[in-house]
């Protein structure tokens, strides 16, 4: 068992009103090439919601549900808005913190979902303050799937006045990633797309399910000509001959944005067109069995970090791409 003395639950981070709706977004995409009219469109979102994002009140609630379990005193901080990582580390290190476990908020290989929290963690790491471990991928762990098997059970139960549960599709959903990311995550490659299949096998185990299902993509950003994971959720929910969906995000560990918007608003939309009967499973959340993981993990040896081969960063593009001729 490692020797943590504080826990640093690090995230994405959200605007909290209209105002920080494109400062939020500039720092998401700096040095990205994703195009200016996809961030106007994304910035609609978040101002549909009065520029409040849920994801900050779900990380708030997330820490204090792991307070009583931790052990130790945790603290959180966000790679992209207030508060951010350096701040709370240099609060850390105030408190005499000398190595904290880092719980990033994202379970899988991948740039984004795991290099990406390396790369803060480096950034906002000091000498002389606490040294900052970050805790192992967590897709397969049984309180992320014990999570996700609940709330995908308790979506059933909304189904069943339209649908016999053998009649409900179970349709998985992850972040979409540029597939030549996709390509090169974990140490040998695919392992974002081989760790989400993982999970949905896993939940379809613990419910005891042996009927097909699907993983599909959402959320996808950049610009057109480079390609992304497919099919999307929308498209698919067009080309399936489903009875019934119940739709499972197992890409995200809360109900933010990328969840109340994309799922609830555009693909809700696109099922009420085609008169299927869907429900969304709830994220994890602050579930008890996975807040308990993330103790658990803690208690584990400590983990070695992944190799810097892994899910190398994309090659930066200018903000602006030059108009294709
Ligand atoms: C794999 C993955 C996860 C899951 C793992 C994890 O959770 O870490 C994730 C989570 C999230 N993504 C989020 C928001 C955004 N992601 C964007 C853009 C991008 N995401 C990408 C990937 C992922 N993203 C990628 C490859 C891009 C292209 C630009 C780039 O290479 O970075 C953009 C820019 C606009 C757009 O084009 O969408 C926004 C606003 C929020 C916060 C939601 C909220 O506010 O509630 C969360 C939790
Ligand atoms: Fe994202």
């Amino acid at each position: 068992m490692a020797d943590y003395d504080a826990l640093l639950v690090l995230s994405f981070g959200g605007p909290e009103g209209p105002d920080d709706v494109m400062p939020f977004l500039e720092n998401v995409v700096r040095g990205r090439g994703v195009p200016r009219e996809r961030l106007l469109e994304v910035a609609e979102h978040y101002q549909s919601f009065g520029g409040v994002s849920p994801i900050n009140a779900q990380n708030r609630a997330l820490v204090e549900a792991l307070r009583p379990v931790a052990g130790v005193p945790v603290y959180w901080g966000n790679r992209n808005w207030r508060p951010f990582g350096e701040d709370t580390v240099r609060r850390m290190a105030d408190d005499g913190v000398r190595k904290a476990a880092v719980f990033a908020t994202s379970a899988y290989a991948g740039y984004s979902s795991c290099r990406q929290y390396y790369e803060d963690i480096a950034r906002i790491s000091f000498e002389g303050g606490p040294e900052l471990v970050k805790l192992r991928h967590f897709g397969d762990h049984p309180g992320f799937v014990e999570a996700m098997a609940d709330h995908t059970r308790q979506a059933l139960e909304r189904l069943q006045d339209r649908a016999g549960q053998d009649d409900v599709r179970l349709v998985f959903t992850a972040h979409s990633i540029p597939v030549s990311m996709a390509e090169a995550s974990g140490p040998s490659g695919g392992l974002y797309e081989a760790q989400l299949r993982r999970t949905a096998e896993l939940v379809n185990e613990a419910l005891g399910r042996t009927a097909p299902w699907d993983l599909v993509w959402q959320s996808r950003s950049g610009p057109p000509q480079v390609p992304w994971l497919e099919p999307d959720v929308c498209d698919h929910l067009r080309a399936l001959d489903a009875k019934a969906v119940a739709l499972v995000p197992i890409g995200f560990v809360s109900d933010h944005m990328e969840v109340v918007y994309d799922l609830d608003t555009e693909a809700r939309q696109v099922a009420e067109e085609l008169g299927l009967p869907m429900e969304r499973a709830a994220t994890a959340g602050i579930h008890p069995a996975f807040v308990r993981m993330v103790r658990e993990l803690m208690d584990e040896p400590e983990p070695v970090p992944c190799p810097l081969t892994c899910c190398p960063a994309p090659r930066r593009r200018p903000a602006q791409a030059p108009a294709q001729v």
